[in-house]
């Protein structure tokens, strides 16, 4: 098992508390795909972040490849994020002044020889039709090439899992299909993809789908 949360809660304090998730229980095997729907403000995202060891749970606990997530430091947590998980968004999220190869890279730059970074990265790139794009800026790039540059460095640390949170919602149909060929190509080789979407065109029917509703995770049958 990979991903095991078991009776998993997130309460974030304020005013009024909000309960974003409620003693959930999920298991997922390596190379899976997740569908993850629900209404906005559901909790969808939080659920991301606490497999990406982004958030913490309040209650419950969370194991990662038999990792027991819950009782770690904040350092070993720090470390399980790095090498483990990719993580992409419907805003991409790169750096305006870096170029396509520099953002592939700057995750891990503190942290590999910089030569054997370089050569993966430019690979990486190469393999998503990114190649004759390595110098540009983001602003120079469309939607599509900007996730495909996004996608490059979340996977170029070979993570287990790639957590996905909306990752087609800024892009057009032709960008959108050739996105989502790219992450089922991946978990075809073993990658494990959660994905999270208000888009049902998005769903894979090949993999299991959950819904949220405030908090609660329920998996919907017939898939
Ligand atoms: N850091 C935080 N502090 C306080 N409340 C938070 C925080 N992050 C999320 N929440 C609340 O937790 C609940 C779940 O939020 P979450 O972002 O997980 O929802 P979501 O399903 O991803 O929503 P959307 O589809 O709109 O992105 C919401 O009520 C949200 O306001």
């Amino acid at each position: 098992m990979l991903i095991n949360i078991n009776k998993g809660s997130v309460i974030f304090q304020g005013i009024d508390p909000v309960f974003a998730l409620k003693d959930i229980t999920v298991s997922v095997n390596r190379g899976e795909w997740i569908n993850i729907l629900g209404p906005s403000g559901s909790g969808k995202t939080t659920l991301l972040n606490v497999i990406g060891g982004i958030v913490r749970l309040g209650n419950g606990t969370i194991s990662i490849d038999n990792k027991e997530l819950t009782s770690i430091t904040d350092e070993e947590l720090q470390e399980y994020r790095r090498n483990k998980v990719g993580y992409i968004f419907q805003d991409y999220r790169l750096f305006d002044q870096f170029t396509v190869l520099e953002n592939v890279m700057v995750p891990q730059w503190p942290y590999q020889n910089k030569r054997e970074l370089e050569i993966a990265a430019r690979n990486i790139l190469k393999q998503l039709q990114m190649d004759r794009r390595l110098d540009s800026l983001p602003n120079e790039l469309s939607g599509g090439e900007k996730q495909r540059t996004a996608i490059a460095r979340a996977i170029l640390h070979q993570p287990d899992i790639i957590l996905c949170d909306e990752p087609t919602g800024n892009l057009d149909k032709d960008n959108r299909d050739n996105i989502l060929q790219i992450l089922r190509s991946l978990n075809e080789k073993g990658l494990t993809v959660l994905l999270v979407t208000h888009d049902l065109e998005v769903i894979n029917p090949k993999g299991r789908t959950f819904i949220i509703r405030d908090g609660n995770l329920q998996e919907m049958n017939g898939k």
